[in-house]
Protein backbone atom coordinates (compact mmCIF):
# COMPACT_ATOMS: atom_id res chain seq x y z
CA UNK A 1 0.00 0.00 0.00
CA UNK A 2 1.22 3.44 -0.29
CA UNK A 3 0.33 6.46 1.31
CA UNK A 4 -1.45 8.73 -1.73
CA UNK A 5 -1.85 12.78 -0.40
CA UNK A 6 -3.62 13.81 -3.92
CA UNK A 7 -3.68 12.66 -7.46
CA UNK A 8 -4.57 15.73 -9.74
CA UNK A 9 -4.63 16.57 -13.74
CA UNK A 10 -2.50 20.00 -14.26
CA UNK A 11 0.36 21.19 -16.51
CA UNK A 12 3.18 20.82 -15.62
CA UNK A 13 4.09 24.33 -13.56
CA UNK A 14 7.87 24.23 -13.61
CA UNK A 15 11.24 23.84 -15.26
CA UNK A 16 11.64 21.76 -18.73
CA UNK A 17 8.56 20.79 -19.14
CA UNK A 18 6.95 23.67 -18.23
CA UNK A 19 3.43 23.82 -20.34
CA UNK A 20 2.60 19.80 -20.25
CA UNK A 21 0.00 18.07 -19.09
CA UNK A 22 0.46 15.98 -16.79
CA UNK A 23 -1.08 13.71 -13.94
CA UNK A 24 0.45 14.56 -10.11
CA UNK A 25 0.84 12.08 -8.05
CA UNK A 26 1.28 12.99 -4.29
CA UNK A 27 2.68 11.35 -2.42
CA UNK A 28 2.63 11.50 1.44
CA UNK A 29 5.24 12.44 3.87
CA UNK A 30 8.64 13.79 3.69
CA UNK A 31 11.74 13.29 5.10
CA UNK A 32 12.84 17.03 5.47
CA UNK A 33 10.72 20.44 6.73
CA UNK A 34 11.68 23.18 4.52
CA UNK A 35 10.46 25.82 6.18
CA UNK A 36 9.22 27.11 2.68
CA UNK A 37 7.49 24.21 1.93
CA UNK A 38 4.56 25.51 -0.22
CA UNK A 39 2.88 22.02 0.07
CA UNK A 40 0.34 20.20 2.46
CA UNK A 41 1.15 16.50 2.41
CA UNK A 42 0.44 15.08 5.48
CA UNK A 43 -3.18 13.52 4.90
CA UNK A 44 -3.39 10.71 2.87
CA UNK A 45 -5.50 7.54 1.51
CA UNK A 46 -3.85 4.44 0.91
CA UNK A 47 -3.78 2.92 -2.11
CA UNK A 48 -2.49 -0.23 -3.86
CA UNK A 49 -0.80 0.03 -7.53
CA UNK A 50 -3.85 -1.24 -9.19
CA UNK A 51 -5.72 1.41 -7.26
CA UNK A 52 -3.53 4.26 -8.64
CA UNK A 53 -3.71 2.88 -12.01
CA UNK A 54 -7.18 2.98 -12.24
CA UNK A 55 -7.12 6.64 -11.19
CA UNK A 56 -4.71 7.70 -13.25
CA UNK A 57 -6.41 5.96 -16.26
CA UNK A 58 -8.95 8.67 -15.76
CA UNK A 59 -6.94 11.63 -17.43
CA UNK A 60 -6.24 11.14 -21.20
CA UNK A 61 -2.22 12.13 -20.69
CA UNK A 62 0.20 9.93 -20.58
CA UNK A 63 2.39 11.69 -18.37
CA UNK A 64 2.75 11.44 -14.73
CA UNK A 65 4.75 13.35 -12.06
CA UNK A 66 5.76 11.66 -8.74
CA UNK A 67 6.22 14.41 -6.41
CA UNK A 68 5.22 15.10 -2.65
CA UNK A 69 6.09 14.97 -0.08
CA UNK A 70 9.42 12.80 -1.02
CA UNK A 71 8.28 10.43 -3.38
CA UNK A 72 11.95 8.34 -3.21
CA UNK A 73 10.52 7.14 0.38
CA UNK A 74 7.43 4.84 -1.08
CA UNK A 75 8.08 4.54 -4.90
CA UNK A 76 9.85 1.95 -5.75
CA UNK A 77 11.33 -0.06 -9.19
CA UNK A 78 8.25 -2.23 -9.37
CA UNK A 79 6.15 0.65 -9.23
CA UNK A 80 7.47 2.79 -12.13
CA UNK A 81 8.06 -0.36 -14.45
CA UNK A 82 4.25 -0.46 -13.63
CA UNK A 83 3.80 2.45 -14.80
CA UNK A 84 5.87 1.86 -18.10
CA UNK A 85 3.71 -1.17 -18.39
CA UNK A 86 0.60 1.04 -18.74
CA UNK A 87 1.74 3.90 -21.34
CA UNK A 88 3.24 6.06 -19.27
CA UNK A 89 6.11 8.65 -19.44
CA UNK A 90 7.12 8.86 -15.98
CA UNK A 91 8.82 12.28 -14.22
CA UNK A 92 9.79 12.68 -10.33
CA UNK A 93 10.40 15.77 -8.23
CA UNK A 94 12.69 14.92 -5.44
CA UNK A 95 14.65 16.48 -2.96
CA UNK A 96 17.44 14.35 -3.77
CA UNK A 97 18.21 12.98 -0.24
CA UNK A 98 17.39 9.17 -1.01
CA UNK A 99 18.41 7.11 -4.69
CA UNK A 100 15.74 7.39 -7.52
CA UNK A 101 14.07 4.18 -8.32
CA UNK A 102 15.49 2.52 -11.53
CA UNK A 103 13.67 3.55 -15.06
CA UNK A 104 12.42 7.15 -14.24
CA UNK A 105 12.29 8.77 -17.18
CA UNK A 106 13.12 12.53 -15.96
CA UNK A 107 14.53 13.05 -13.02
CA UNK A 108 14.06 16.89 -11.18
CA UNK A 109 16.46 17.28 -8.22
CA UNK A 110 16.01 20.08 -5.68
CA UNK A 111 18.57 20.37 -3.25
CA UNK A 112 17.96 21.86 0.23
CA UNK A 113 21.63 21.62 1.81
CA UNK A 114 21.91 25.37 1.80
CA UNK A 115 19.81 25.37 5.20
CA UNK A 116 19.03 21.33 5.96
CA UNK A 117 22.49 20.43 6.20
CA UNK A 118 23.32 16.88 6.35
CA UNK A 119 19.57 15.99 6.86
CA UNK A 120 19.62 17.60 2.91
CA UNK A 121 22.65 16.18 1.93
CA UNK A 122 22.07 14.98 -1.97
CA UNK A 123 22.90 11.50 -2.67
CA UNK A 124 21.68 11.77 -6.37
CA UNK A 125 24.69 12.51 -8.34
CA UNK A 126 22.98 12.84 -11.57
CA UNK A 127 19.94 14.22 -12.95
CA UNK A 128 18.02 16.35 -15.93
CA UNK A 129 17.06 18.94 -13.94
CA UNK A 130 18.71 20.63 -10.68
CA UNK A 131 15.90 23.01 -9.42
CA UNK A 132 17.28 25.13 -6.98
CA UNK A 133 14.84 27.25 -5.04
CA UNK A 134 16.34 30.41 -4.94
CA UNK A 135 16.17 33.49 -2.23
CA UNK A 136 19.55 34.59 -2.36
CA UNK A 137 19.81 33.95 1.35
CA UNK A 138 18.57 31.28 3.28
CA UNK A 139 18.52 28.97 -0.65
CA UNK A 140 20.90 30.11 -3.08
CA UNK A 141 22.46 28.96 -6.45
CA UNK A 142 24.50 25.99 -5.82
CA UNK A 143 24.61 22.64 -7.71
CA UNK A 144 26.32 21.10 -5.43
CA UNK A 145 28.37 18.98 -8.11
CA UNK A 146 25.08 17.57 -9.04
CA UNK A 147 25.27 16.93 -13.03
CA UNK A 148 22.35 18.02 -14.87
CA UNK A 149 21.10 18.78 -18.71
CA UNK A 150 19.36 21.86 -17.31
CA UNK A 151 20.23 24.30 -14.30
CA UNK A 152 17.50 25.94 -13.01
CA UNK A 153 16.54 28.72 -10.26
CA UNK A 154 13.37 28.67 -9.17
CA UNK A 155 12.13 31.80 -6.76
CA UNK A 156 11.14 30.95 -3.30
CA UNK A 157 7.30 31.49 -2.72
CA UNK A 158 7.65 33.44 0.40
CA UNK A 159 3.87 34.22 0.46
CA UNK A 160 4.53 37.68 0.86
CA UNK A 161 4.33 39.73 -2.75
CA UNK A 162 6.06 42.59 -2.60
CA UNK A 163 9.56 39.68 -0.94
CA UNK A 164 8.50 37.41 -4.21
CA UNK A 165 9.44 40.09 -6.41
CA UNK A 166 12.33 41.36 -5.30
CA UNK A 167 13.72 37.76 -5.19
CA UNK A 168 12.14 37.24 -8.44
CA UNK A 169 14.43 40.21 -9.51
CA UNK A 170 17.12 39.02 -7.52
CA UNK A 171 17.15 35.52 -8.94
CA UNK A 172 17.11 37.13 -12.54
CA UNK A 173 20.24 39.48 -12.24
CA UNK A 174 22.17 36.32 -10.77
CA UNK A 175 21.23 34.57 -14.38
CA UNK A 176 22.29 37.18 -16.24
CA UNK A 177 25.48 36.81 -14.44
CA UNK A 178 25.83 33.16 -14.44
CA UNK A 179 24.03 32.36 -17.82
CA UNK A 180 24.47 28.61 -16.60
CA UNK A 181 21.29 29.01 -15.00
CA UNK A 182 17.87 29.63 -16.07
CA UNK A 183 14.68 30.69 -14.58
CA UNK A 184 11.73 28.36 -13.68
CA UNK A 185 8.81 30.25 -12.67
CA UNK A 186 5.64 28.49 -10.83
CA UNK A 187 3.75 29.53 -13.58
CA UNK A 188 0.56 27.52 -12.03
CA UNK A 189 0.44 29.80 -9.21
CA UNK A 190 0.99 32.81 -11.83
CA UNK A 191 -1.96 31.26 -13.90
CA UNK A 192 -3.90 30.69 -11.03
CA UNK A 193 -3.90 26.60 -11.84
CA UNK A 194 -3.48 24.09 -8.99
C1 LIG B 1 6.78 20.31 -2.71
S1 LIG B 1 8.24 19.70 -3.43
C2 LIG B 1 7.98 17.94 -3.48
C3 LIG B 1 9.14 17.17 -4.05
C4 LIG B 1 10.41 17.05 -3.19
N1 LIG B 1 10.14 16.88 -1.82
C5 LIG B 1 11.30 18.26 -3.41
O1 LIG B 1 11.46 19.07 -2.49
O2 LIG B 1 11.86 18.37 -4.50
C6 LIG B 1 8.06 20.14 -5.17
C7 LIG B 1 8.88 21.31 -5.65
O3 LIG B 1 8.41 22.52 -5.05
C8 LIG B 1 9.52 23.28 -4.68
N2 LIG B 1 9.07 24.24 -3.65
C9 LIG B 1 8.62 23.95 -2.41
N3 LIG B 1 8.29 25.07 -1.74
C10 LIG B 1 8.53 26.10 -2.59
C11 LIG B 1 8.42 27.52 -2.49
N4 LIG B 1 7.96 28.10 -1.35
N5 LIG B 1 8.76 28.27 -3.54
C12 LIG B 1 9.23 27.71 -4.68
N6 LIG B 1 9.36 26.38 -4.85
C13 LIG B 1 9.03 25.58 -3.81
C14 LIG B 1 10.50 22.23 -4.19
O4 LIG B 1 11.82 22.71 -4.08
C15 LIG B 1 10.36 21.20 -5.27
O5 LIG B 1 11.14 21.55 -6.38
N1 LIG C 1 1.01 22.64 -11.71
C1 LIG C 1 1.94 22.19 -10.86
N2 LIG C 1 3.18 21.93 -11.31
C2 LIG C 1 4.06 21.41 -10.41
N3 LIG C 1 5.33 21.00 -10.67
C3 LIG C 1 5.85 20.49 -9.53
C4 LIG C 1 4.90 20.56 -8.53
C5 LIG C 1 5.08 19.95 -7.20
O1 LIG C 1 4.42 20.34 -6.23
O2 LIG C 1 5.92 19.05 -7.12
C6 LIG C 1 3.76 21.17 -9.08
C7 LIG C 1 2.45 21.53 -8.61
O3 LIG C 1 2.11 21.45 -7.41
N4 LIG C 1 1.58 22.02 -9.54
S1 LIG D 1 11.69 18.29 0.75
FE1 LIG D 1 10.07 18.96 -0.67
S2 LIG D 1 8.11 18.26 0.23
FE2 LIG D 1 9.71 17.98 1.78
S3 LIG D 1 9.45 19.79 3.06
FE3 LIG D 1 11.06 20.24 1.51
S4 LIG D 1 10.01 21.19 -0.26
FE4 LIG D 1 8.44 20.25 1.08
MG1 LIG E 1 3.81 22.35 -5.97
Amino acid sequence: MKRINEIFYSLQGEGRNTGRAAIFIRFAGCNLRCPFCDTEFSEYNEMNDTDIIAAISAYPSRFVVLTGGEPTLQADNAFIALLHANGYEVAMETNGTHPVPAGVDWITVSPKESFAGKAGTTVVRRCNELKCIFDGHTTIANDYGIEADYYFLQPCDTGCPERNSLITQACIEYILRNPKWRLSLQTHKLTGFK
